[in-house]
């Protein structure tokens, strides 16, 4: 098969992050062309399913300050294709008070001057009803976050990338990355060669990298996506402007505990434990562990009285884990015009645009917009193995 040059940039894998590197690829007058294994759009890897939190709540202000621009970035989308992406509810973070990840939440937000409400114990049921808040927790609200509607959103990003002239091709799976100063990537159906690739392939990075003798310290987990019957249908709806929520030291179930308000299935609210079991992304379903539910049933019952506390639907997501959960945006660390988007250890959707921004940066040589340093590869030396 002879190579098709006709591209500047090759970005594999067309999830949230891919997707939105290639829109700015495109936006850049580059020439690009984003891969994807499955039929788009597919419910596989990550990106799917129809809300993701965002928000600036975070321990470190390193993703405080990225989430600055990126809610400009979201907004702008959402004006350039006239559609509604994202909807304010604010996120409650409820954790104990004296703990570490309430303080560092809490002292991040105020430094950066994000909006917050602190409550205490006495307005805790005035504010957020049908909501138990346990002894010793403190609680505060993250004004400006809300939901994303993440399903749109991918439509949205994949359909602006095409206006700008950029090339989509589903159902082609790359199956070898040659590096070189023009990177030939060979698909199930071609042959490619662009000035530079970005990687962008979530579960499967590792297997992509694998061609290029890189290997990260990722681990794949499979999430059961859950969702719970409001008792009284409405209680905790998106509508009514029920919150999201975080607890990221649960004292119930001593887990990291999320959840959204009923929204994409009439009564239901997605609750979901932010840590899963192992899994291959090829074998995902054939893994059926189900401890987490035992977990969040228990959590349910004390702290959101108004649910069920059995799940009334069980669906299934991945996370790519790093050692430390801070996401990969570097260059590969021998093959500069390879571009590495990995590791987005189950917080990355709401990143997406600016993500995307800087991984066009760095396939374009150019300086990136913030300090990567927390996402280089190179923090996990000694933990790099060589693939080849
Ligand atoms: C249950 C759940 C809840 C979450 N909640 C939140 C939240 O509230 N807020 C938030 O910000 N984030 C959240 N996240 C995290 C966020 O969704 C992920 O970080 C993000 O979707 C990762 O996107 P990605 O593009 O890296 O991966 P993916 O979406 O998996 O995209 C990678 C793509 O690469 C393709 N690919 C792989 N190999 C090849 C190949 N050889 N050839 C061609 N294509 C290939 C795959 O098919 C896939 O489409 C959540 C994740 C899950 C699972
Ligand atoms: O990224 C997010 O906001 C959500 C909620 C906390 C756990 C993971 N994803």
């Amino acid at each position: 098969m002879s190579a098709s040059t006709d591209f500047d940039c090759i970005v594999i894998g067309a999830g949230v992050q891919g997707s939105f590197t290639a829109y700015q690829l495109a936006k850049k007058n580059q020439r690009t062309l984003l891969l994807e294994q499955f039929v788009l759009p597919h419910s596989r890897g990550s990106s799917h399913g129809q809300t993701r939190i965002i928000r600036k709540a975070y321990e470190e202000d390193f993703y405080t300050h990225m989430m600055g621009e990126c809610y400009e970035l979201w907004a702008q989308l959402e004006k350039e294709a006239g559609v509604k992406l994202y909807r304010q509810t604010g996120l409650l973070v409820t954790a104990p008070e004296k703990g570490r990840s309430f303080q560092l939440i809490k002292n991040t937000l105020q430094r950066n001057k994000v909006p917050i409400v602190i409550l205490t114990p006495d307005n805790f049921s005035q504010h957020i009803p049908n909501v138990h808040l346990s002894e010793g927790d403190g609680a505060l609200v993250d004004v400006t976050a809300g939901v994303l509607y993440a399903d749109r959103a991918l439509r949205t990003v994949q359909s602006q990338f095409q206006k700008l002239g950029g090339v989509i091709r589903d159902q082609e799976k790359v199956t070898d990355v040659k590096p070189g100063a023009v990177v030939t990537v060979t698909t199930s159906a071609g042959v490619y060669q662009a000035r530079s690739i970005v990687i962008t392939a979530g579960p499967w990075a590792n297997t992509l990298l694998g061609h290029t003798g890189l290997h990260l310290p990722l681990e794949v987990q499979k999430i059961n996506v859950c969702y719970w019957k409001e008792k009284v249908p409405g209680s905790y709806d998106l509508k009514r402007r029920f919150p999201c929520f975080v607890v990221p030291e649960c004292q119930e179930t001593d887990v990291h505990i999320y959840g959204l308000p009923s929204n994409e299935y009439p009564g239901l609210m997605k609750v979901c434990l932010h840590i899963g079991k192992k899994t291959d992304p090829d074998q995902r379903d054939q893994q059926s562990d189900r401890s987490d539910i035992a977990l969040l049933k228990r959590y349910i019952s004390r702290c959101l009285p108004g649910l069920e506390p059995e799940p009334a639907v069980v669906e299934s997501c991945l996370y790519t884990m790093t050692p430390d959960r801070h996401f990969v945006l570097d260059r590969h660390p021998t093959y500069k015009n390879i571009v590495i988007g990995a590791g987005f250890s189950g917080h990355g959707f709401k990143f997406g645009p600016i993500v995307g921004k800087l991984l066009s940066e760095l396939a374009l040589g150019e300086v990136p917009s913030y300090n990567l340093s927390p996402f280089s590869v190179a923090r996990f030396q000694g933990k790099l193995q060589s693939a080849l």
